[in-house]
């Protein structure tokens, strides 16, 4: 089977492998489509994040969907010819926080291209059965890729408690900003308001039902937050651009007693936080790492068409393109590139 394997920063080269072979407990899926997420971009572009550095090389792609060929002795879930969504992530079942059900905390997960675990830039891939979900007919492949970021948008929707009737901000129009939007409506948000420092997005995020936009880079965030609310402030801030002019200024927009959720990873390591204002305000400040549970409720919202995804994704490439894919990934106006399977 062929696979795109980054070897070095800007490096792909498209390899000949062998079709993995199902445990008893695996599908083996035909993949059909697989996002391109920022992290990928991440990759190709440094060879690292952080600490997880592509020493080995590395099959990049973890926002994947394709369609099941062969089935382990023990899978009674899923059978050859169903459509499923992968859930890349694969954690222990052992620890404790597998134990208390987060298991997106577990420390010995396996996430696809995510180094040292290849992902799904490749013509199969061989995955647990309960990591696998089948999709129903009126579901697109397409839009099983796109249950990863819908999980990232889902989960962080829950760590705010978004409830009917909340005024959510939502800083930041990328892919996760926009799924946020899309799963802080389906929660029940009433209005939504959504910046971003690029027109095009925030043009995209009104046509996706945002209430209010502001791009921070030409206008003061606060005067707009204090019309919209009443002087107030939002119920629920959820921080998805990862910049830290709008990580700081999430303080000034949320309203006492409210919730700020951080999604988006500051390229900063620290970012000065007024404590003052947390306590003083009783804020509550919460991180939102991956997701936990959340591929049955993005299929049902995609199914039901409480969360429509159509249009969200501005180009789709084989995998002989992937260098031209992932140079396109990152033009500013781009919201989510594809790599499809025939
Ligand atoms: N916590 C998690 O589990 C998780 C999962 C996926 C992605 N992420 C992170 O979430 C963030 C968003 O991901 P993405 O794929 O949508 O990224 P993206 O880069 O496509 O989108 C970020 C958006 O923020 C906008 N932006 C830049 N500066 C801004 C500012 N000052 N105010 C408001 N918006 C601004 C950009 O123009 C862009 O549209 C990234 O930091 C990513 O690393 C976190
Ligand atoms: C969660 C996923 O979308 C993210 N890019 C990660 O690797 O953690």
């Amino acid at each position: 089977m062929r696979a795109a394997v980054l070897t070095e920063p800007h490096e792909f080269r498209l390899e000949d492998r062998p079709r993995p072979d199902p445990a008893v407990d695996e599908v083996l899926v035909a993949i059909g489509d697989v996002g391109i997420c920022g992290s990928d971009v991440h990759y190709y572009e440094h060879g690292r994040i952080g600490d997880y550095v592509v020493e080995e090389p590395l099959v990049l792609g973890h926002e994947a969907a394709g369609e099941v060929v062969a089935v382990g002795d023990d899978v009674t879930s899923l059978e050859a010819g169903d459509r499923v969504a992968l859930e890349p992530g694969v954690p222990c079942r052992r620890c404790a926080h597998c134990k208390r059900g987060e298991y997106n905390l577990c420390p010995d997960v396996t996430f696809m291209a995510t180094p040292p675990h290849d992902g799904a830039f490749a013509e199969f891939v061989a995955w647990p059965a309960d990591f696998t979900y089948r999709l129903p007919d009126h579901v697109s492949t397409t839009e099983g890729a796109l249950c990863e970021p819908l999980s990232v948008g889902i989960h962080a929707c829950r760590r705010g408690e978004v409830e009917t009737g909340d005024t959510v901000l939502v800083a930041g129009a990328g892919p996760i900003g926009l799924l946020v939007l899309a799963a802080a409506r389906a929660a029940g948000a009433t209005d939504v308001l959504v910046t971003d420092v690029v027109d095009e997005k925030l043009a995209f995020a009104d046509e996706r039902g945002a209430d209010r936009t502001v791009n921070v880079a030409e206008a003061d965030l606060e005067p707009v937050v204090t019309e919209c609310t009443d002087g107030e402030g939002v119920d629920v801030v959820i921080e998805a651009s990862g910049a830290e002019p709008s990580i700081r200024s999430t303080l000034d927009v949320v309203r006492r007693g409210g919730v700020v959720v951080l999604v988006g990873l500051a390229s900063e390591a620290t970012v000065p936080f007024d404590v003052l204002d947390v306590v003083d305000n009783e804020l509550d400040v919460r991180g939102s790492f991956r997701y936990e549970n959340t591929y049955p409720a993005a299929i049902d919202l995609l199914a039901d068409g409480a969360v429509d995804v159509g249009g969200l994704v501005d180009f789709e490439m084989g995998l002989d393109d992937v260098d031209d894919a992932f140079q396109r990934a990152q033009e500013p106006a781009v919201v989510k590139g594809m790599i499809t399977f025939e």
